[in-house]
């Protein structure tokens, strides 16, 4: 099931930068495993914003929620999903 998750980033001033760095790092590295697990399709930069919108690729509801739950930046984001289901005029067809 593919999902469209858009994940905007609050992190608050008063956070030891140091912290900051460590989390954004681990926050690198988990996304990355899922990229090359084929479970996070796509991550892109919102121009102009501490935002992405990414593409998910996961068998279930559930499954989507421990993986964003697990996100080391998860506890500064605010995150919003869309199931997506093929189009009718789409040549692909997923
Ligand atoms: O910088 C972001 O958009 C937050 C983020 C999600 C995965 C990642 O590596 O950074």
């Amino acid at each position: 099931m593919l999902y469209l998750v858009e994940m905007i980033v609050q992190i608050p001033h008063t956070l030891d930068p140091a912290l900051v760095a460590k989390i954004k790092q681990k926050e690198k590295e988990y996304s990355q495993k899922l990229q090359r697990e084929g479970k996070w399709r796509h991550i892109w930069r919102v121009v102009g914003e501490y935002a992405n919108v990414s593409v998910f690729d996961v068998a279930s509801n559930d499954e989507l929620h421990a993986l964003l739950s697990a996100l080391p930046l998860f506890p500064y984001m605010q995150i919003s999903v869309k199931p997506l289901a093929n189009h009718p005029s789409s040549i692909v067809q997923e």
